[in-house]
């Protein structure tokens, strides 16, 4: 069967930490097992890092800088570095590949979402095999790590593009109970079937080039299982590992979806928009969106978190702060903050003009 597979290969699998040059053996491999999934008929997607630590080593720099304009110069000079030898090594196996740099930005709209769908399914149905990274010349936010990093954008890619798998490919074998580089006896963890069992896994830091350690990978599985696709975090040095993989073998820690339940734009509404704000709502009106799949309401509205306009997306929580469920806003947060509490037939009042009945309309909420 044809499978649409995601693969992402961090930093610190792409560069040797010692002297930050390309790890060419682990480059080529990669390359060689995705043109050979390619040959075999799969659709292929890689999601690569790398642009930094390229670009450092280019310049001679011996650590990441802090400076964002220096950042963004350093990626342009990596990025361009790093497709070249891409392609020359898919060019030695005769397969096509293409760049594609997406911001976080570009997901937010939904038209730029579609545009970038529309543009995966041709690039994939061409038989090239994209190679995204975030625009890191363009998108300071990315570079200040306010949004993410290529293991949220890779979960997002592949939600977009309703793969069946997404591997991250990093520096270690598997997720464990805790770092396994600073804790010895950390217990490795081969199956990940609800992402609750992991509330007393410590996700820490980055190796020395990365970005985000394992939190970002947990992060990028919540929204990969979500969406139905299976991911796996596994060692980047053994791409190779990748068919085997799909056959069958338990290799690194798999992350089991949920049933792929949400259409497109519900899972656009789910990972592609950014919250602006929270909501908090009482326990009948968490009752209400959750078991019963009504609208949210003014009146079960506790309190309003944050700044947003209406038609702006925000996170929906319970009292305890967990995020129930989000979703698209008929209101901004003053209007909010002067209805919340109240039955709908008194917005007019409140408001001095005729609103929406609903504060988020079912079609435009999503359950998490
Ligand atoms: N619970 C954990 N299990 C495994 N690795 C962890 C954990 N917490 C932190 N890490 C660290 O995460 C690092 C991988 O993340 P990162 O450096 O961001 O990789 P990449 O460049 O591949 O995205 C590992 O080198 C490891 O030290
Ligand atoms: N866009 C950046 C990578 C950011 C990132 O998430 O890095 P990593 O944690 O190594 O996957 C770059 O190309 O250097």
């Amino acid at each position: 069967m044809a499978l649409t597979l995601v693969i992402k290969i961090g930093t610190s699998s792409l560069t040797d930490p010692q002297t930050g040059n390309l790890s060419l053996s682990t480059l080529a491999l990669l390359v060689e097992v995705l043109s050979q999934l390619r040959r075999q008929g799969h659709r292929v997607i890689l999601v690569s890092s790398g642009a930094m630590g390229v670009g450092c080593s280019r310049l001679g720099l011996k650590k990441r800088p802090r400076d964002i304009a220096l950042k963004q110069a350093i990626a342009a000079v990596g990025q361009g570095r790093l497709m070249r030898i891409y392609d020359d090594l898919f060019s030695t196996l005769e397969q096509p590949m293409a760049q594609v740099l997406l911001t976080r930005r570009d997901l937010e709209s939904r038209i730029s979402y579609l545009n970038a769908y529309d543009a995966f399914q041709e690039l994939l149905d061409l038989g090239v095999i994209p190679i995204v990274n975030e625009n890191d010349t363009v998108a300071t936010d990315e570079l200040r790590r306010k949004f993410g990093d290529n293991d949220t954008l890779a979960a997002l890619v592949a939600s977009l593009v309703e793969a069946d798998w997404l591997f991250l490919l990093t520096d270690v074998d598997k997720l464990y109970s805790a770092d396994p580089n600073r804790v010895p006896d950390a217990q490795p963890i081969s199956h990940v079937r609800s992402l609750e069992e992991l509330t007393e896994v410590e996700a820490g830091e980055a190796s020395t080039w990365g970005t985000g350690g394992m939190s970002t990978k947990i992060a990028a599985a919540r929204i990969a299982t979500n969406a139905g696709v299976r991911m796996v975090i596994m060692q980047g040095r053994y791409p190779n590992q990748i068919p085997r993989i799909l056959d069958g073998e338990e290799i690194g820690t798999q992350f089991h979806p949920t049933p792929r339940t949400l259409n497109a734009r519900k899972r656009w509404i789910a990972n592609g928009l950014v919250p602006s704000g929270t909501v908090i709502l009482d326990p009948g009106a968490v009752k209400a969106i959750c078991d019963r799949g009504k609208s949210l309401l003014a009146v079960g509205i506790s309190k309003v978190k944050g700044r947003f306009q209406s038609s702006d997306a925000v996170m929906i929580c319970d009292l305890e702060g967990k995020e129930v469920a989000r979703g698209i806003v008929n209101y901004g947060s003053d209007e909010l903050d002067l209805i919340k509490g109240h039955r709908s037939d008194e917005i007019t009042e409140l408001l001095g003009y005729e609103g929406s009945d609903t504060v988020v309309h079912r079609d435009n909420l999503v359950l998490m």
